[in-house]
């Protein structure tokens, strides 16, 4: 194996670290702790392990975390109103609604509701025109961390080929973005792409988020290229067994085909324990950044596009 492993849990606690200090400055100095509301609506359980995830590492990093959790028929009238409050509400500096959300709610018009200073998941349309015209905004979390990990490891973007597989609103498209504004000559790529593989092979880096487990292997990626893999699809490993219950067993496997983009790459993230420890990083980031805007003060460095 020759690619160098990006380590994403240490690369998270890093930049919890320096969360960590900004929220102590911001107490101290200023008298303003950071505040982030997560609203859950339904009991999807992977959602549940999430969200509670989410509560955790911002208390652990000395923020306030406000959890509401609605029931599965909440009514779209009833969800606004919560959105609204929050948005009126000045202890709160973030506000990230859990999705998917149940079929009967608009997530646009939901989302859309969201004060654009306060969507720490930078999915407001507000935010989304912001970072394609190069202008300050609210970053999503998981490209968010895709860069920062870009920028540690390459030190300067400037000029290397990208090629984003996946074009979702949540990660291809402002990925696409951020590697555009780091000058990286980009190409948005998809499953339906003329080629994929030859196309993917002219990349120096290439970032997974297509959704389809495995889908990229080795023979694809240019020698020393990096690999940023964004995926996290659960599948069956009958080779690990069976559960108490019977069923078998299930692991994590990214977009990318690990063993063998490895062998070829230069540096490649790991599924679990890559791209999406960062994501959650990146909110209680984007929580500091949210609260310094709202306030006046100084953004923290190093903790924003
Ligand atoms: N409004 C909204 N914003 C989100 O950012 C959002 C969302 N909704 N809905 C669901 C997805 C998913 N997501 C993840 C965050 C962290 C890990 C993560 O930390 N994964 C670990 C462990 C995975 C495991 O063991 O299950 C890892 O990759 O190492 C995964 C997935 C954020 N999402």
């Amino acid at each position: 194996m020759a690619a160098k492993i990006i380590d994403g849990k240490a690369f998270a606690a890093d930049v919890r670290g320096k969360v960590t200090e900004h929220v102590a400055r911001l107490k101290e100095e200023h008298g303003i702790t950071p505040g982030l509301a997560v609203v859950l609506v339904g009991e999807d359980p992977a959602s549940q392990v999430y969200v509670r995830s989410k509560g955790k590492q911002t208390v652990e990093v000395g923020m306030n975390s406000f959890e509401h959790k609605l029931d599965i028929d909440t009514s779209e009238a009833d969800l606004l109103a919560l959105i609204d409050q929050l948005n009126a509400d000045p202890t709160v500096h973030g506000i990230l609604v859990q999705l998917p959300l149940p079929g009967h709610l608009n997530s646009d018009l939901v989302i859309n509701s969201i004060d654009p200073a306060k969507d720490v998941d930078g999915f407001h349309i507000s935010n989304v025109g912001l970072l394609g015209t190069g202008q300050k905004s609210m970053v999503p979390c998981t490209p968010l961390g895709c860069l920062m990990m870009l920028r540690e490891h390459h030190g300067s973007l400037s000029g290397l080929n990208a090629v984003v597989v996946g074009r979702s609103n949540i990660v291809g498209k402002p990925m696409a973005n951020l590697l555009l504004k780091d000058s990286c000559t980009v190409t948005i790529a998809h499953s339906r792409t003329k080629d994929l593989p030859e196309v993917v092979r002219g990349a120096d880096i290439v970032v997974g988020a297509v959704g389809r487990p495995e889908m990229i292997v080795g023979d694809w990626i240019k020698p020393g290229a990096t690999v940023i893999d964004v995926g996290i699809n659960r599948i069956d490993a009958p080779e690990r067994g069976t559960n108490e219950d019977g069923s078998v067993k299930t692991r994590l496997v990214g977009d990318c085909h690990f063993a063998s983009c490895a062998e070829v790459a230069g540096a490649i993230t790991p599924v679990p324990g890559g791209v999406g420890p960062m994501t959650i990083a990146c909110l209680l980031a984007n929580t500091v950044t949210a609260c310094c805007r709202a306030n006046d003060l100084d953004e923290p460095q190093g903790l924003t596009a």
